[in-house]
């Protein structure tokens, strides 16, 4: 793990990232160097926790000890974070797939990653609902929903509002300001869930350009 933490979390390491997902399996203290590298450089990583695929619940639901094993990682992730300000850098990755959250990550401190959004169904409602008042420590994620439409963000734009604009209203104006920071906002709307299951745009129809986002109502 030391090896992994110098190559993806120390500063001059021609691999090192913003931050990285790490599986906590062999226990989460083996990722210890990795922590330490992260809080040393200012970087930042997300264990899995809850993920979103559905064979997950058979091993991150078990319990163990009277904690689920998914637990068990929210609380050492808490435990690390627990005197950094304004939040640490040890965060988790929950899936927006999963419907009851049955871990309690009240006491967390760091951000939570929640891929699960576009081609894996997700919407901005579940997000909501499954993270209560976590949800401000969320970064919502989604990938191929956005990357199939890309790069240009005015085809994502109407791949995915066009011609139904009306039904993406609704999470531009309330959902998305409140929860997302700005820059996340672009990212997340696009791929906003509701508008990939609508019909595919008809290219021959012109799409009214609108200048800029948020629309405005
Ligand atoms: O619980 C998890 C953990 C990681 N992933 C990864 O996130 C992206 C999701 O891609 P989409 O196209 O938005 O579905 C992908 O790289 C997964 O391996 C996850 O989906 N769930």
């Amino acid at each position: 793990m030391a090896a992994y933490a110098d190559a993806y979390l120390t500063d001059g390491s021609p691999l090192a990232a913003d931050a990285v997902t790490l599986s906590p399996y062999l226990g989460v203290g083996a990722l210890e160097p990795a922590f330490e590298a992260a809080e040393k450089s200012g970087r930042g990583v997300f264990v899995l926790a809850l993920t979103s695929n559905p064979e997950a619940p058979a091993v991150q639901r078990a319990v163990n000890g009277g904690r689920s094993i998914a637990q068990t990682v929210v609380d050492a992730a808490a435990e690390r974070n627990a005197s950094a300000s304004p939040i640490g850098g040890i965060g988790l990755v929950v899936g927006a797939t999963i419907s009851d959250l049955g871990v309690d990550l009240g006491a967390l401190n760091g951000p939570v990653l929640a891929p699960g959004f576009g081609e894996q169904g997700a919407t901005l409602s579940d997000m909501r609902t499954l993270f209560g008042k976590s949800l401000r420590s969320v970064l919502p994620a989604t990938s191929r929903a956005v990357l199939r439409a890309g790069p240009e963000v005015f085809a994502l734009r109407r791949r995915h509002c066009a011609p139904v604009t009306r039904s993406c209203r609704p999470s531009v104006t309330t959902d998305v300001p409140r929860v997302i920071p700005p820059g996340m906002a672009t990212h997340v709307v696009l791929g906003y869930p509701r508008s990939v299951r609508s019909p595919a745009p008809d290219p021959e129809t012109p799409t009214p350009r609108r200048k800029s986002w948020p629309f405005p109502s």
